[in-house]
């Protein structure tokens, strides 16, 4: 058996986005409600019975949040373009030092049912 364990946390952020379609309203900058769902995998400690502690796990995911929430995303100079891919790899980048069994990071956009996953790459 392989355990997961996840945490969602939510962020509404501002950006413009250089496109090839819908270009103008695109470069105008605009606002999305963001939520990023956060998964460990691995098993569980024999003697606390958890993966990690769900306190320590929301922990980690404040300095993401934080660096999120209610910023204009153009300014993040480690993000790059401000996708919903570029939001996952930069969250994945903050939370994998302090969570070593990181698995998945999704960020999902519910105003288009878009959603964008990263994971771990298979050992060759
Ligand atoms: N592969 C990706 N494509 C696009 C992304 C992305 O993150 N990854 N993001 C966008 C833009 O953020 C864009 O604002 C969304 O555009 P669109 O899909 O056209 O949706 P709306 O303009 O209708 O957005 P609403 O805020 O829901 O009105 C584009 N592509
Ligand atoms: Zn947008």
């Amino acid at each position: 058996m392989i355990y997961e364990l996840s945490k969602e946390f939510r962020f509404d952020s501002a950006h413009t986005l250089h496109r090839t379609v819908d270009v103008e309203p695109s470069l105008r900058i605009h606002g999305h409600s963001y939520r990023a769902e956060v998964v460990l995998r691995g098993l569980p400690d024999a003697s606390t019975g958890m993966l990690m502690d769900l306190s320590l796990f929301e922990r980690s995911l404040e300095e993401a949040r934080n660096g999120l929430d209610h910023r204009f995303l153009d300014e993040i100079n480690d993000l790059g373009p401000a996708t919903m891919e570029n939001l996952a790899a930069w969250i994945w980048r903050k939370v994998k030092p302090i969570c070593p069994n990181l698995w998945r990071v999704t960020v999902r956009r519910d105003s288009d049912a878009g959603a964008c996953s990263v994971f771990e790459r298979e050992a060759a």
